[in-house]
């Protein structure tokens, strides 16, 4: 069964594909048996990006996605490609990704190779589910990031960022001309994400954050070969680390969740906690309370234990690195054009009255939300997204059968000067005054029931940070800094961010 398998999934459906999309007129570069383009793939980004930029020039698609670029000229906007022996769909048209995001959303999800790939590190959380499993996950995990929730949380941010901010001015103080403005936010939205899954102070669960860093790394390395037949069973140096890595997160998880459980039955405590995972697990709570106890499942909460882990690994995964990304890009920016810098800096300084922004605040922050869409747009921190159709679907008048890889390149969308105008590659936060874009033309957080669920959360993340930021402190770019977006995975600068900072308000001499 696995030889009939393995020759059925490397080769007779991809071909059978290949058929089914050449006969309507879709083409793209010929593959190569077993490694399909993925050589080519590598050794164009490679040269692409071998050097820095000359300037600050946002102009960046060629650079991260020439085989996009390439191919698009020579086959149309609409191509396949193959990445090893699966072949993508590259998809750009935006009513085609409307209807494949919105419409088929229940009927495409993620592939076998994304949750391979993933499956050590994040399990079946709502990222990596499909079809039912990831309806019924959407709809624990969705709560968690609503109204009075979300509200709950700005504590935590506001908590960590004043810290990250002292820091800051301790590095000026302490005679540092300059500093890499990525660490620090890297740093601060990694706190802000342990703290508000579990609560402050939670040694557990800073020693998973860090565990949980190492098992991301551990795995993109190990899978990096996963499109070559039967390479999930060769023996690697990486395995053994990493099932004892997922092991220690997994143990260090249910000793936090038992210890709540405990705390509710013998009454010392009447709720599972007010941070996400006791969000999380009242959820669950609420919806098991209707199908528990039963004679077969007397104890419906172990039997979600599994997926309440592996909830809590995606939201302390998805929750911090995209976030950032944008926070050091629109950093970039800010420092790269200061007249934005005291545009923002005015208006936060008349909304919120001298005081820390509260979520009230910031709906009113209209400059701010203009330049973080923009920074969305330009340096969008996820840069394609890739689904999986699991039906013969119809994509407006094109067949797309089942089993087809699709590639959504978000960052080739955002650039397009079709869909943006002639300036579509500089920085303009006016684009965005007018809050109405055709929708598909702006996805950053991805479209319809998938989208992110943590969108709100992050956009009042970052316009907390941005706006204590700039009330804070002034910047400006530094000299030493490179220019040189990079991808992997996500859209990251490959030297970091550097900027000179000079604070606003100089500290009072004590007497
Ligand atoms: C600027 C920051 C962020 C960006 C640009 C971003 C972008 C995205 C995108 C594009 C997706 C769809 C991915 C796909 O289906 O292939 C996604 C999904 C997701 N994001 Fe975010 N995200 C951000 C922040 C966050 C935060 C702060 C959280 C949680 C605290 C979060 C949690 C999630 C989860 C759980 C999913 C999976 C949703 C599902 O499949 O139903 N994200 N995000």
């Amino acid at each position: 069964n696995l030889a009939r398998d393995t020759i059925s999934c490397y080769l007779l459906t991809p071909m059978r594909i290949k058929r089914v999309m050449s006969r309507q007129g879709v083409s793209g570069p010929p593959p190569r048996f077993l490694v399909g383009n993925i050589l080519e793939v590598a050794s164009l980004v490679t040269r692409s990006t071998s050097r820095d930029m000359p300037s600050i020039d946002h102009d960046i698609v060629a650079r991260l996605l020439p085989h996009y670029v390439l191919w698009s000229k020579i086959y149309g906007k609409m191509f396949i490609y193959w990445n090893g022996s699966e072949p993508r769909l590259c998809l750009t048209d935006t009513d085609m990704t409307k209807e494949l995001l919105g419409k088929y959303s229940m009927v495409s999800g993620k592939s076998w190779f994304q949750q391979q790939g993933s499956k050590n590190f994040v399990g079946k959380g709502v990222l990596m589910a499909n079809g039912q499993d990831w309806y019924h996950q959407r709809h624990i995990v969705a709560p968690t990031f609503l109204g009075d929730k979300l509200k709950s949380y700005t504590g935590y941010i506001l908590e960590s960022t004043e810290k990250m901010l002292q820091s800051l001015e301790s590095a000026v103080e302490s005679g540092k001309s300059e500093v890499e403005i990525g660490e620090y936010m890297t740093a601060l939205t990694s706190d802000i994400i342990t703290q508000t899954t579990f609560g402050s102070g939670c040694e557990n669960g800073k020693k998973i954050f860090r565990l949980l860093t190492r098992l991301q790394r551990l795995t993109a390395r190990s899978t990096r070969h996963l499109w070559f037949p039967g390479s999930r069973f060769f023996p690697s140096k990486y395995n053994r680390e990493t099932k004892s890595l997922k092991k220690e997160v997994e143990r260090l998880l249910t000793e936090i969740i038992q210890s709540r459980k405990d705390c509710v039955e013998i009454g010392r405590s009447s709720s599972w906690g007010n941070d996400l995972l006791g969000t999380l697990l009242n959820e669950m709570d609420n919806r098991a309370s209707v199908t528990k106890p039963t004679p077969s499942s007397p104890d419906r909460f172990n039997l979600d234990l599994q997926l309440i882990m592996d909830e809590c690994k995606t939201i302390v995964f998805t929750g911090h690195e995209s976030t950032a990304l944008l926070l050091t890009w629109t950093a970039m920016l800010l420092a790269a054009y200061p007249s934005w810098q005291d545009k923002i800096r005015e208006e936060v300084k008349v909304v919120c009255n001298g005081g820390p922004p509260s979520i009230e605040h910031l709906p009113k922050l209209a400059l701010l939300s203009m330049v973080i869409n923009e920074s969305l747009r330009l340096y969008p921190p996820v840069a394609i997204l890739p689904r999986s159709a699991f039906e013969d679907i119809r994509l407006g008048d094109l067949d797309i059968p089942k089993g087809l890889a699709l590639w959504i390149p978000v960052l080739a969308i955002h650039h397009s000067e079709q869909l943006w105008g002639k300036d579509a590659n500089m920085f303009n936060p006016e684009r965005f005054a007018s809050r109405t874009y055709a929708p598909g033309r702006f996805i950053p957080f991805a479209l319809g029931p998938r989208n992110c669920v943590g969108q709100s959360f992050a956009i009042t993340e970052a316009k907390m940070i941005l706006s204590m930021l700039i009330s804070r402190f002034s910047f400006t770019i530094s000299e030493n800094y490179r220019h040189a977006p990079v991808t992997v995975l996500t859209i990251r600068p490959k030297h970091g961010v550097q900027i000179h900072l000079t604070p606003l308000k100089p500290k009072i001499p004590s007497p």
